[in-house]
């Protein structure tokens, strides 16, 4: 069974950062959900290159079957991990739904980390991060906040329900972070 560990946030509350160096330091694997459907995007060959783009941009959720498929294959790969970090995932109902029915029974899902940060903070982080996305523009970070809104937010509050949000407050400097969700793999591990 693998052990999964959901990283979820407004888009640019840290995920990809503190996901990095949990990787580093705890033997987690990183798997970003975006990170996979970009690399998917670029894929030659790929039949859903240009279907993923069109939902990059308009800040809207690509269907669970592709995104489940791509972490799938990834976590296959990396059969050594202590765990995985799927960040950016699951994003809505659809993602949810999809993925209890693929890997429900496959996985361990230890918790909900959820990088809590306000919108304009994370607004003007995207807005800086330098890595030329086509989707760090303030028209597609309009769109991407009203999905994490409408579709994401409700997913963090029905895993609340179930006690398994682990919320740490992104708004501070990375170190502050990190240290607040070290803390947090050491109690879960502990168990
Ligand atoms: N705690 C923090 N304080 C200030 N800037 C941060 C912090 N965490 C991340 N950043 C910066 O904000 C931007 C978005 O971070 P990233 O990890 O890509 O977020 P996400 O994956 O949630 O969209 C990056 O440029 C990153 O360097
Ligand atoms: N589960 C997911 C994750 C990302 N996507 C698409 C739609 C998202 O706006 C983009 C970018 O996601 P990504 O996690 O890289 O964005 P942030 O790190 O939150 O800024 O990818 C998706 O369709 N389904
Ligand atoms: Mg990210």
């Amino acid at each position: 069974m693998y052990n999964v560990v959901f990283v979820l946030g407004p888009p640019g509350s840290g995920k990809g950062t503190i996901c990095a160096q949990i990787q580093e330091n705890l033997g987690y694997v990183h798997l970003s959900a975006g990170d996979l459907l970009r690399a998917e995007r670029e894929r030659e060959g790929s039949q859903f290159g240009a279907l993923i783009e069109g939902h990059i941009k308009n800040g809207s959720i690509v269907p669970v079957e592709i995104t489940c498929s791509l972490l799938e294959n990834a976590m296959i790969a990396n059969k050594e991990a202590n765990g995985f970090l799927v960040d950016g995932f699951p994003r809505n109902e659809d993602n949810l739904s999809g993925w209890k029915k693929q890997m429900g029974g496959k996985v361990n899902e230890q918790f909900v980390l959820f990088l809590s940060c306000p919108v304009d903070v994370c607004i003007d982080r995207c807005l800086h991060r330098g890595q030329g996305r086509t989707d760090d523009n303030v028209e597609s970070l309009k769109k991407r906040v009203e999905t994490y809104n409408q579709q994401t937010f409700p997913i963090i509050e029905q895993y609340e329900k179930h006690g398994m949000v682990r919320e740490v407050n992104s708004q501070r400097p990375i170190s502050e972070v990190y240290q607040d969700v070290v803390e947090v793999f050491s109690a879960a591990n502990q168990k």
